[in-house]
């Protein structure tokens, strides 16, 4: 039975594969597979079940997701402050949404694992010299030199001890106090305080305090006050790596990516017949596919009868990033096909992939606004079809950086290159982030 599973693991090997680096070394990349294999899980089955019922529940309608984090991690970013700023503002977004929206937030990092990037060209030109693009920390280096631009397989091992560093923090910081809802106003004793969107949050943690101190006077101080419950993810791009973390649970017998809680298969890769969506239908981790504006209802119908043949509720999500002028007529059509074939489904919207462009200067950037009308949009295909909005998944970060522009403390396109850190995508700053999450819950409020 195992010897089944595990050849099952491999037939993506014989399917076109879009988006994996080119080695030098195919022998390299075999020892380093071989290591990886036999290095310890960062993830466990069980919790990978129990992030299965959350998102069932999203796709009855009862919970509502939110996931983010960077467009790429970097290794340089595996540290303390920057884990902590970035799990303080999906806190402080979570808490916004909690109270403000009324909704179990299940929360999911776009973290400890998202070092891979598929890239729309192949090379990259500056003043006349032409290089591999960056494919993320997991195959090359950011800086443009043809040495850090090699891709280098023991970077593979890298990136998973630099996943299990950023999990044992967030893992840490998620159950060691830190979340305790005592703590909503310390989340906001920086930069974001003074920012119209910290201003407003600061509020609502003043009612969120009172609320708690009744419930004591009142005798009850629930584990879910004390801690929280968070899940990593990440776009399964890498096939070498995600095969290598594949592993068979011990209760089951089945097989688990266990270098995360849940794997996304991107826009660039998700061909029905292509490798990633085979070896991802192998795999028994709760799953995402992204779905761009060129996907047809029978794209996402095919898409749920591979990889999601029983209509297992939770197993499912479609992450849908359509931009901001095209998703109030992309999204009905594919929600409308997949009900009809009554395909428990759990749909979130990614309003930062559509909605790319480059400004002036040269920086990719994206506008809150648009961010803002594609999530409206979403909420309002939602209410119109009587669907339940499931979730968000965003592009963003715990500083202060200057990459996407407007939002409360207005950046504008002249402010971009002032800290203009991302490796790959421009994301969403704090404050921009608690914007969004205010709006959001405005809407999901107005929904129900
Ligand atoms: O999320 C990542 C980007 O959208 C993807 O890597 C493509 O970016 P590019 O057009 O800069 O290659
Ligand atoms: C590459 C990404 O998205 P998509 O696959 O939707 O383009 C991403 O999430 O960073
Ligand atoms: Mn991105």
């Amino acid at each position: 039975m195992a010897t089944d599973i595990t050849g099952e693991l491999d037939a993506w090997r014989g399917l076109p594969a879009l988006q994996q680096p080119e080695w030098d070394d195919p022998s390299e990349v075999a020892a380093v597979a071989r290591e990886l294999a036999t290095q310890p899980p960062l993830v466990f089955a069980g919790e990978c079940d129990n992030l299965k019922d959350r998102l069932a529940e999203v796709a009855l309608g009862e919970a509502f997701v939110l996931q983010g984090g960077d467009c790429a991690e970097t290794f340089s970013g595996s540290n303390a402050d920057a884990v902590k700023n970035k799990l303080k503002t999906l806190l402080q977004m979570a808490v916004v949404l909690t109270y403000a929206a009324s909704v179990p937030v299940v929360k999911i990092g776009r973290m400890a694992g998202q070092f891979a990037k598929p890239r729309s060209k192949p090379n990259e030109t500056r003043n006349g010299v032409e290089l591999p693009a960056y494919r993320g920390d997991a195959v090359n280096g950011f800086d443009f030199d043809a040495v850090s631009r090699r891709n280098d397989p023991h970077r593979l091992l890298q990136a998973y001890h630099c996943s299990a560093v950023t999990l044992n923090l967030c893992r840490a910081f998620t159950k060691g106090g830190y979340a305790d809802l005592r703590q909503v106003h310390a989340w906001n004793q920086d930069f974001v305080k003074q920012s119209p969107a910290g201003q407003r949050y600061e509020q609502l943690a003043g009612e969120i305090d009172r609320a708690l101190t009744f419930m004591k006077a009142c005798g009850a101080s629930p584990d879910e006050f004390h801690s929280v419950e968070f899940y990593s993810s990440h776009e399964a791009l890498l096939l070498e790596y995600e095969r290598a973390m594949t592993r068979i649970d011990h209760l089951s017998g089945l097989p688990y990516d266990v270098s995360a809680h849940f794997l996304w298969i991107g826009e660039r890769t998700r061909q029905l017949d292509g490798a990633h969506v085979d070896f991802l239908s192998r795999i028994r981790n709760p799953i995402g596919v992204k779905l761009g504006p060129s996907t047809s209802a029978d794209d996402a119908l095919a898409l749920m009868d591979k990889l999601n043949p029983d209509h297992e509720p939770g197993r499912l999500t479609f992450v849908t990033r359509m931009g901001a002028g095209k998703i109030r007529d992309a999204l009905p059509p594919l929600i409308e096909k997949v009900n009809q074939s009554g395909a428990p489904v759990a749909w979130i919207c990614d309003p930062m992939h559509g909605n790319t462009w480059e400004a002036a200067s040269g920086h990719k950037t994206r506008r809150l606004d648009d961010v803002l009308d594609e999530v409206a949009g979403f909420f309002e295909v939602h209410r119109a079809l009587g669907t339940h909005p499931g979730g968000i998944h965003i592009e963003f970060t715990g500083d202060d950086v200057t990459e996407c522009v407007g939002g409360g403390d207005e950046i504008v396109e002249a402010d971009l290159h002032q800290r203009y850190e991302t490796a790959c995508d421009p994301r969403l700053n704090r404050g921009q982030s608690l914007d969004l999450a205010f709006m959001v819950a405005e809407l999901y409020r107005k929904a129900q």
